[in-house]
């Protein structure tokens, strides 16, 4: 008998790599380090700051806080309108910083405002999100620091289903500093000893450099970039691209980066929405509970 989750469309297909599944398990396992913290005189508080009002970026953070309600995780949050400027910005998170009850927060992306200078105000032992400037170095150096959450949440998803990472050939497709560049580096350290090849939508002949590809993570943004005849058969493919496409609703769709002939050639697909977006939150949780264990007394 086929394993659940194989069959698409009538024909033998691709697992699915099921992140709402594994984001249930990681809240199930963090659930318990937050009793312990509970018992220290711990509580951990996630704080977030969303920039007006796009409907993505509220569900996102609406979604990180009733996950944190879940777990035990206290909720700060800071919503801005529409409009705000850089410098109302900064004294929220100057505020955050200095917030004992707050052990970590994030700023939502995009905000339509200096990015860099949002994510370097950011005090780095509270960075919950891996991208200040200072936890990015730890990482190209090596050094233990918080990680952005959604290439581990990619490296997570296959190792809790055993996808060998080890060795491995990985194609990243897209080069953003939230997912493609930081997920390079992760994947090339020595505990994940990956060979990756970090390509972006101007790759000469991306078919090619995908085809030979044991695992591609399709982060580039582009709906439908990656079709099943540049997957080699068996390989495991991630779809992180997130577009809004209009289906005729007035409120468009959310479109990822991989195609729908892809599930019939991959040995593994994670689908989109149901695959990296959870593991994004499930390894935010992980970060918030890891700060808050680093400063507990
Ligand atoms: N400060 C940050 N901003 C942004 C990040 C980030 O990691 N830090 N990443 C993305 C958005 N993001 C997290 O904030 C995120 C994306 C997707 C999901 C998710 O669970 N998606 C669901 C589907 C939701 C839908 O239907 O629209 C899924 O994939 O199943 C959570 C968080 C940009 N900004």
């Amino acid at each position: 008998m086929l394993p659940a989750g194989r069959w698409k469309n009538g024909g033998v297909t691709a697992t699915r790599l099921d992140g709402q599944a594994i984001l249930k398990a990681i809240k199930d396992e963090l659930r318990v380090r937050v009793a312990a913290l509970a018992e220290r005189g711990v509580v951990p508080g996630l704080g977030t700051v969303l920039v007006g009002d796009d409907p993505g970026s509220r569900w996102y953070v609406g979604a990180k806080h009733k996950d944190c309600a879940e777990i035990g995780i206290t909720s700060i949050r800071r919503d801005l309108p529409a409009g705000t400027g850089l410098a109302e910005v900064l004294s929220v998170v100057r505020e955050l910083n200095d917030d004992p009850a707050c052990t970590g927060f994030i700023v939502q992306q995009p905000t339509g405002l200096d990015e860099f200078a949002i994510l370097s105000a950011v005090d780095p032992a509270k960075d919950v999100d891996g991208l200040h400037p200072t936890n990015l170095g730890w990482l190209v150096l090596g050094r233990p620091a918080p990680l952005p959450c959604t290439p581990v949440g990619c490296v997570e998803l296959l190792r809790r289903y055993d996808v060998p990472v080890a060795g491995a050939k990985v194609v990243v497709v897209g080069r953003g500093i939230t997912v493609g560049r930081p997920l390079g580096l992760i994947l090339t350290r020595r505990a994940e000893n990956a060979t990756v090849t970090l390509c972006h939508t101007g790759t000469r002949d991306l078919a090619s450099e995908v085809r030979q590809a044991d695992i591609v993570v399709a982060a580039a943004g582009v709906p439908g970039i990656i079709t099943g005849d540049m997957v080699k058969p068996g390989a495991a493919v991630l779809d992180v691209g997130v577009s809004r496409v209009d289906d005729g609703s007035g409120k468009g769709r959310v479109a990822g980066d991989v195609a729908d002939d892809v599930w019939d050639v991959a040995g593994y697909v994670s689908p989109n929405p149901g695959g990296v977006g959870p593991m994004t939150r499930a390894l935010l949780l992980s970060n918030v509970v890891e700060a808050a264990e680093r400063g507990a007394p």
